[in-house]
């Protein structure tokens, strides 16, 4: 037999709500959310050519107005004063020329950058959600659904800022500032050389607040996510909290989960309250060099009045941007943290590895054999030391024992919703982890007590596994169940709407759907976690022979709850620590002095 693969881990998203980063790691996540953003904007590659023409033909209309004041200042006025007005009207027409063309393109440019976005965050939006479908059982369980609710809505939604306004209005600053300074230096060298003496400081600055932005703007979102993860618990878990009393301390640790957010928020305020007037300070004092330099030139003569005045035109433009850009900072600071965490998640890979090349499964029987499995979650401890197994197909065995013995994880290595740490699960004498999902999910069924049924007809849920299914099939699954009847008497019977959790049936009749789902689809294997939920009688009855008929000809593993279920199972495993400790039929092990023989004595006495 094959040696055991290599398990798979849940790693991309593990340092996520890490605020600081080594390094090394932060240049991993850069590096990850930058490939992201690559692999985004390829399938736009000739739509971004045309934007980045369309911005450059906007940004030399707003540079050439200063340089054609310098010339009509020094050459068409001189021209004009001696009576000729011909370079006054080029000038002047050139200045329209520029004008227009700087509008028409920068409008055209705010429209293609807005079509490139939109189809950015769409092709994102779709990726989150396909990708948390295609993720494993293991990485839910430890992500938590909250998390995943804040990459979709919140970090989408900074993205999406950034994308709608943020960014264009970047692109098209930066795009500014480069060709202001070097339409300033073209046009007198000593300018620009003072504008050059000012980037120094303004560059400081800016990698003064782009570096502690970059942690203030994690730990906001980090606090955001943990806030919306909180409010999702707490609202799936109403039943616990108002039962328990809970209110008013999960209203006091939204309150310090909110305080958090809002102090998070209200850093990255303060430092913009630093930068912005810092950088307005330096470009006032350029204004003012320019203009001492300048004025000083212009007495001794070597340096133009036109020029001087465009210069300062020049200079002040070109601190406008960089206000902008700092403004903008916020937005893409936080753009930036969102990214690296949805690029987190998309980097995770599903630990539960589909085969490739898969072994066919024509006709399951339904044979089940563990060998030698081991396993823990992850890190944590043994769950499992070394189980052998064999369920011979069509055998319905019950499995029971102590709360945390392992009945549960075994159910889920049955299904392959986890993979083993050592040993196999075989189907029919074939490693799960070589059959194609497909193939084992149309083999192997798992129903949860939960019952999950989605918002849409009685006749959709039922046929969740096997949607193209005729309704003679449908009501032939629901009839086998004994659901037929009360389906009928719901207000449209196959056709009525059931609410979320199906509000609208009761827990018997929720499993009796269930039951009929996986009845239709009709698979060798059935495991079945069932509900502890007290029943009443003539409900417990009613899901009682619909079960018996749900696990005839099909190999069933049941985590049994109920004794009535216990009863009608070929053999019951009796589990502890991970381990099988009794086996046998029902009789045998009543009949014995074991652990089951006790457990049903004491069932027993409950029902009298
Ligand atoms: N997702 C998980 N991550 C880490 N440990 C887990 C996880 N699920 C279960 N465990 C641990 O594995 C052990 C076995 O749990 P399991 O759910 O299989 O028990 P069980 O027999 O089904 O119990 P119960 O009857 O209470 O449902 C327990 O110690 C539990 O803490």
């Amino acid at each position: 037999m094959s040696a055991t693969p290599q398990t798979r881990r849940v790693t991309a998203t593990t340092n996520e709500d890490e605020t600081l980063l080594s390094l090394e790691q932060s240049h991993a996540v850069r590096s990850r959310s930058l490939g992201l953003l690559g692999n985004l904007l390829s399938p736009h590659k000739k739509a971004l050519a045309i934007t980045g023409i369309l911005v450059v033909l906007s940004t030399v209309g707003q540079v050439a107005g200063p340089a054609l004041v310098a010339l009509t200042i020094d050459r068409a006025i001189p021209q004009l004063v001696e009576g000729d007005a011909t370079l006054l009207s080029v000038y002047g027409a050139a200045y329209v020329l520029a004008a227009v063309v700087g509008g028409l393109a920068g409008g055209a440019f705010i429209r293609h950058a807005a079509r490139i976005a939109q189809g950015v965050l769409l092709d994102l939006r779709r990726r989150v959600f396909r990708q948390t479908q295609r993720l494993s059982l293991e990485f839910h369980e430890t992500y938590t659904s909250g998390r995943i609710i804040s990459r979709q809505t919140s970090d989408l939604e900074a993205l999406r800022e950034l994308l709608d306004g943020g960014l264009t209005g970047v692109i098209s600053s930066m795009m500014l500032m480069v060709f202001i300074a070097g339409s300033l230096t073209l046009l007198d060298w000593q300018s620009g050389l003072i504008l050059a003496g000012a980037m120094v400081p303004a560059g400081m600055l800016t990698r003064w607040f782009q570096k502690r932005s970059q942690v203030f703007y994690r730990q906001q979102r980090t606090a955001s996510a943990r806030l919306i993860v909180k409010f999702v618990e707490t609202m799936t878990g109403m039943r616990a909290v108002q039962a328990f009393r809970r209110e008013s301390t999960t209203e006091g640790d939204y309150g310090d989960l909110s305080n958090d957010y809002r102090e998070a928020n209200l850093r990255t305020f303060g430092l913009n309250g630093r930068y912005q007037p810092g950088l307005m300070l330096i470009g006032n004092v350029t204004v003012a060099v320019a203009l001492a330099v300048g004025g000083w030139r212009v007495l001794n003569g070597t340096m133009d009045v036109g020029v001087l005045a465009a210069a300062l035109l020049y200079v002040k433009r070109f601190f406008q941007p960089i206000q902008q850009v700092g403004m903008f900072y916020n937005a893409f600071q936080s753009a930036a943290a969102a990214l690296e965490k949805v690029s987190g998640l998309l980097a995770e890979e599903p630990t539960v590895v589909e085969p490739e090349k898969p072994r066919p499964l024509e006709k399951p029987r339904g044979d089940l054999r563990l060998d030698h499995v081991r396993f823990a979650y992850g890190d944590g401890p043994v769950v499992l030391p070394d189980l052998d197994l064999h369920i011979p197909a069509g055998q319905t065995v019950a499995l029971v024992g102590t709360t945390g013995a392992g009945k549960s994880t075994l159910a889920k290595l049955v299904t392959r919703f986890y993979d083993t740490t050592d040993g196999h699960v075989l189907l029919d004498g074939i490693d799960l982890r070589e059959l194609s999902s497909k193939d084992l999910r149309r083999a192997v069924v798992m129903v949860t007590q939960e019952a999950y049924l989605f918002s849409g007809s009685v006749r959709e849920n039922i046929a969740l596994g096997r949607p193209d299914a005729p309704q003679e099939d449908i009501e032939a699954a629901a009839r086998a169940v004994g659901a037929h009847e009360f389906i009928l008497n719901l207000p449209d019977g196959y056709d009525t709407e059931v609410n979320k959790r199906g509000g609208r049936v009761s827990s018997g009749q929720r499993q009796l759907l269930s039951f009929a789902r996986a009845f239709l689809a009709d698979p060798a294997v059935l495991v079945l976690d069932e509900a502890t939920s007290s029943l009443d009688i003539p409900g417990e009855k009613l899901v009682q022979h619909g079960l018996q008929t749900l696990l005839s000809d099909r190999t069933a593993i049941i985590i049994a709850h109920r004794l009535s279920t216990v009863a009608i199972a070929d053999r019951v495993l009796v589990m502890a620590h991970g381990q099988v400790v009794e086996d046998g039929t029902p009789a045998d092990l009543i009949a014995g002095d074991g652990r089951f023989a006790a457990l049903h004595t004491a069932w027993q006495d409950s029902l009298v």
